[in-house]
């Protein structure tokens, strides 16, 4: 048997990296994963404007009048996995490369999501991730860190 196999939690995480390289925000790209108890992949998304919102018309900036910047328009990457998932997420957990903002933790909460797996939390000091950790612990949902994988995705086909 092969000894350096995936585990799931490499796995899971893993799509949700490949998912944030679908982002074009310039700063900052989020991907994120469901998975239900059996280990299916329930739902996928990364941060980006909503549907017919262009990447040309609208602003990918950090800075400046809040009306030209990205904040206003961007969905995040948990809310699209949740908003393009397949049915119930009750009992799912939640692999994502940033941890959740406040406003994500809200609908990550009320979808019945329980576990929340990252590897990132740059914004640990902010407000919105203090909210967020504050909902999360009221509402029982756990959350974890993931160190650093290294997910190699160059396959060696065999004839
Ligand atoms: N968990 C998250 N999921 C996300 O999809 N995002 C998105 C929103 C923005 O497009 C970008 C953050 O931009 P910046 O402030 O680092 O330039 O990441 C942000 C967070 C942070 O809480
Ligand atoms: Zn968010």
């Amino acid at each position: 048997m092969r000894e350096t196999y995936l585990s799931w939690d490499e796995y899971f995480m893993g799509i949700a990296l490949l998912s944030a390289m679908r982002s074009k925000d310039p700063q900052t790209q989020v991907g994120a994963c469901i998975v239900n108890k059996k280990n299916r992949i329930v739902g996928i998304g990364y941060n980006g404007f909503p549907r017919g919102c262009s990447d040309q018309e609208f602003p990918w900036e950090r800075e400046g009048d809040f009306l030209k910047t990205k904040y206003p328009y961007v969905v995040h990457a948990e809310q699209n996995a949740i908003l393009n998932s397949t049915g119930n997420l009750s009992g799912c957990r939640l692999y994502v490369s940033l941890f959740p903002c406040h406003e994500c933790a809200k609908y990550i909460i009320q979808s019945g999501i329980d576990e929340i797996i990252f590897m990132s939390d740059k914004y640990a000091n902010t407000d919105s991730t203090l909210a967020s950790k504050r909902m999360l612990d009221a509402a029982g949902v756990t959350y974890r860190q993931m160190g650093t994988i290294a997910v190699s995705i160059q396959l060696e086909l065999k004839e």
